[in-house]
């Protein structure tokens, strides 16, 4: 799955790292975050000398209160974690100097590089050695009720559900289709990922020193056979998925995926022919290996399975490494129904001014959920854990082939998300941070590089393509993700992304120009 990332996440980072005895308020873990110039680990030493009322109390060191006894005598060890601590959120990140922000300050420390590169000559460390226990994810991040938007004036609104296709093409950059699959296709290939699915694992990755894991599972399949230096490409693009875990094989699409993938393609092509395309969208041919012409295709996905009520993914936008700026994303639900949360970023210049608005969308048994251009830009999107759910009655018995089922069909959601990895975001081309490994490209979702432009009119050039030619205009970052495989150890490099100069396109404003 993808990370979790910006001051929601820096909160329920900040507020994680505290004991349980303090349980400050929004306001004050902004508060200190500001103070801190956005470094969680400050802004936890703050919090803990200001106790959970604000006042002054006896001074408490973060590191005393994390490093468990053993490990508080390995100076090393407890200096290059927190030194190199990490904020994925790169604004924060650029007010501590990281990065190649003009006029930048020095970083605060630049331990933690020699054991990075050591550790690098010899692969990334096992996920074997964990400060605290392996948690899972949503017992970490104990999410901020109603996020950032909360702590201001604005009053909350409560969240809207999105019963039908109409009112989720109303209101979002999403379309609904229901019943798009054949009614057997769909129930097949329900059980043949159910079936996949006791292979699947569970994506694990470093917060701070926690070995945090996603609490469901998850893989990733390529469409066609690769060879050659495509399946070295694919190798790198699948690593990066799985935050950097070595190991991992890429899967070939099954034989009924395949099948789905063609009415997928269908779909949203159809779709895509009714709406505004952004200047920043692949223009592309993506290939016709079928001998259909197509605006949109996929050439890989990733599919999820949720047992139970409980099992769940937290909010997050996609990577968009592979898959580019304004990507396009199909999303098949089977199974168990589901609610889809959608909740929308509110750009720095709006906040205080109108409240994000969160909407949920059931996705029932054989509904595909398409994310469209602009969505991972604004929106970030969960599947909350619920108390309970309606139980599936599959229409069809499983085929008498398949053996028996690790999973009851009853109580599972599968979900296939069909992505198209762009040719001009070849692994070859992302740009490597200082520990070597491929950096992840994420939106400017808070529009802070028009705040730049905006303050100083010295910030980092953009050319109204990499704007995305939206009214929201939308910046890029390159940011280093290593620590998700290093004990949270990243080197804090990020960049932003200048698609003229590295080279990137054709883009749909490329093709504008040429008509
Ligand atoms: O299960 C879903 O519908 C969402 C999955 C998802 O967000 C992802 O794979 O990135
Ligand atoms: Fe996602």
């Amino acid at each position: 799955m993808d990370s979790l990332e910006d001051t929601d996440t820096l909160l329920a980072l900040l507020s994680s790292l505290l004991p349980d005895n303090v349980a400050p308020s929004q306001q004050s873990l902004l508060d200190a975050l500001l103070h801190a110039d956005g470094d969680v680990r400050k802004a936890a030493e703050i919090m803990l000398k200001r106790g959970p009322t604000g006042k002054r109390k006896r001074h408490v060191s973060l590191d005393s209160w994390l490093t468990p006894a053993a490990a508080s005598s390995s100076s090393k060890d407890v200096n290059g974690q927190s030194s190199s601590r990490d904020n994925s959120d790169p604004v924060l990140q650029s007010r501590c100097g990281a990065g190649e922000r003009p006029n930048k300050k020095p970083r605060s420390s630049a331990a933690g590089s020699t054991s990075t590169a050591t550790k690098k000559e010899n692969g990334p460390p096992p996920l074997s050695k964990p400060v605290k226990p392996v948690k899972n994810l949503l017992d970490v991040l104990r999410q901020p009720i109603g996020g950032a938007a909360a702590t201001a004036t604005v009053p909350r609104l409560p969240p809207l559900t999105l019963s039908n296709p109409s009112l989720v093409a109303q209101h979002t950059p999403l379309t609904l289709h229901l019943a798009v699959l054949p009614l057997e296709l769909a129930c097949q290939l329900f059980y043949t990922m159910l079936h996949e699915a006791q292979y699947w694992s569970r994506n694990k990755w470093w917060l701070f020193d926690r070995l945090v894991e996603s609490p469901h599972r998850s893989s990733l399949y390529t469409r066609h056979p690769v060879e050659g230096d495509n399946e070295a490409a694919w190798q790198r693009i699948t690593r990066a998925w799985y935050n950097g875990r070595q190991g991992e094989v890429t899967k070939q699409f099954p034989a009924l995926m395949e099948e789905a993938c063609k009415i997928v393609e269908k779909t949203v092509n159809a779709e895509m022919g009714k709406r505004k395309r952004f200047p920043l969208e692949w223009g592309g041919d993506p290939g016709d290996p079928d001998g259909q012409r197509l605006t949109w295709r996929a050439n890989f996905a990733a599919a999820n399975c949720y047992e139970g009520a409980k099992e769940a993914v937290g909010f997050h936008s996609d990577r968009l490494t592979s898959i580019g700026p304004y990507p396009t994303i199909a999303s098949l639900s089977l199974g168990t129904r589901r609610m889809f949360r959608l909740r929308e970023v509110i750009a720095l210049d709006e906040v205080g001014k109108r409240a994000a608005q969160t909407f949920d969308i059931p996705l029932p048994h054989n509904s595909l959920c398409i994310m469209h251009a602009s969505a991972q830009e604004r929106f970030k999107h969960s599947i909350p854990p619920r108390n309970t759910i309606d139980r599936f009655h599959p229409p069809y018995p499983p085929p008498p082939d398949l053996p028996e089922l690790a999973f009851d069909p009853g109580n599972c959601r599968i979900n296939i998300t069909f992505r198209f990895f762009r040719p001009d975001f070849h692994p070859d081309t992302i740009p490597r941070c200082k520990c070597d490994e491929m950096t992840t490209l994420r939106p400017d979702m808070k529009g802070r590089q028009r705040g730049w432009e905006g303050e100083d009119g010295k910030g980092p050039p953009r050319s109204p393509v990499a704007s995305g030619g939206a009214e929201r205009a939308t910046g890029y970052w390159w940011t280093c993700t290593a620590g998700d495989q290093n004990e949270g150890k990243g080197c804090g490099f990020w960049k932003v992304m200048d698609v003229r100069a590295e080279g990137r396109g054709p883009f749909v404003s490329d093709l504008s120009l040429s008509e």
